[in-house]
């Protein structure tokens, strides 16, 4: 380095710095899927594609892109039937000969998606088939494992294109499920504010205003959110898109994801499958509003409208579980400090259950 450079480079001792990664295209409307040949033009990430999808969301969209796509690209495909380290190592042997990927379906195809271009260094295309989870845009990365879930670094994709048709026609439990996702963001930034009290944790105060404001908006639009309108499908990607936003400007999922994820991660693990990850941690966000001494009701009553659950038993868990879950939570990512890691007893854990059935 010259002499000239390391004099540009002395600072007065300020020495933050964050790289923070988006997307570079990111497309949402009727009829999206079409518009997949621009978004590649536009991006260059060369000729030869592996799309990746689940054996539903094959037949929802997968194949549909690869029709799309098959006269202009060399297209393979690969289904993730789950996300687990086998199905991540063979995706991975299928990437090689790609230049790019593009993951069509829900969260976990996402996620598998992402976790693949970050380890194989190729750039991957988002195309959600429903809006049910706020990680289409992130740069993080849930990965089960035995020790619980875990957030792993990832790139957050180079594009995404969110087709409101067919994100319309998904199951309405779904969005509703995407609802609940970006709902728990309340609970989430209050968690994340007590840790910055009392462990001194870093905060942005411009990731909790933006998960914060996405929150308010999709509440106030709840009304709006109905099954099989492609408006609902709108109005729902724009909040996860937004929230995935404030996870990028945060630098982790800290904005989006506090004591009701690590409730819901527990979940999933104790009775997996049994609710989704958005209803999981919308009925955890009621629990834990109601710890932090918070409107709890109305975290109820928007899930209540929106069509997501709010109680153990409309998931056809047992009471019992999720109490565990709720015990269970201080381990997963103990280091993610939140109301659920201050001393809950069973007791009060078994309380906060009668709580979700109180009229
Ligand atoms: N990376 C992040 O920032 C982030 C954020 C939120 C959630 N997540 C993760 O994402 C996962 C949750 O996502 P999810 O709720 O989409 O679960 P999922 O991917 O398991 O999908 C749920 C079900 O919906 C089906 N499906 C998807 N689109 C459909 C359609 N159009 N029609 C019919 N069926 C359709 C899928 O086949 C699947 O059976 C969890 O693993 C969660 O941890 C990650
Ligand atoms: O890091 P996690 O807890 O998976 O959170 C990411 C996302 O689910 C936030 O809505
Ligand atoms: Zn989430």
């Amino acid at each position: 380095m010259s002499t000239d450079t390391v004099q540009v480079l002395q600072s007065d001792g300020f020495n933050k710095s964050r790289w923070t990664q988006l997307p570079r295209d990111v497309l949402i409307g009727h009829q999206a899927i079409l518009q997949l040949p621009d978004i590649i033009a536009d991006i260059r990430p060369g000729r030869s594609v592996l799309i990746i999808s689940g054996g539903t969301t094959r037949e929802v969209a997968g194949n549909a892109v690869e029709d799309i796509l098959k006269d202009s690209y060399d297209v393979k495909r690969f289904v993730a039937g789950k996300l687990d380290t086998t199905t991540l190592e063979a995706c991975s042997q299928a990437s090689l000969s790609a230049d790019f990927l593009i993951g069509v379906g829900g969260g976990r195809v996402i996620d598998c998606a992402k976790i693949v271009s970050y380890k194989q260094g190729k750039p991957f295309i988002s195309v959600p088939t429903a809006a049910s989870h706020d990680g289409i845009i992130s740069g993080r990365a849930t990965l089960p494992t035995e020790a619980g879930s875990v957030s792993v670094g990832a790139h957050p994709p180079i594009a995404v294109v969110a087709d409101t048709g067919i994100i319309s026609q998904a199951p309405h439990r779904l969005m509703a499920s995407g609802c609940a996702d970006v709902i728990s963001n309340y609970t989430a930034i209050l968690d994340w504010e007590l840790a910055h009290r009392l462990r001194g944790e870093q905060i942005s105060e411009y990731a909790i205003a933006l998960s914060k404001m996405t929150a308010e908006i999709l509440v106030k639009d709840a009304n709006l959110i109905k099954p099989g309108q492609e408006e609902a499908a709108w109005i729902v990607v724009k909040a996860l898109v937004s929230s995935g936003v404030s996870m990028a400007i945060a630098g982790s999922s800290r904005p989006a994801s506090g004591g009701e994820h690590k409730f819901g991660h527990a979940l999933e693990r104790l009775i997996p499958g049994a609710a989704l990850h958005g209803e999981a941690c919308g009925i955890g966000s009621i629990m834990t509003m109601y710890l932090h001494g918070g409107d709890w009701r109305e975290i109820r009553s928007s899930l209540a409208r929106i069509g997501a659950p709010t109680t153990p038993k409309e998931l056809n868990i047992p009471d019992e579980i999720v109490i565990e879950a709720l015990l269970k939570a201080r381990d997963i990512r103990p280091e993610r400090y939140t109301i659920l890691d201050m001393g809950l007893t069973r007791e009060s854990a078994e309380h906060l259950v009668q709580m979700l059935y109180e009229a």
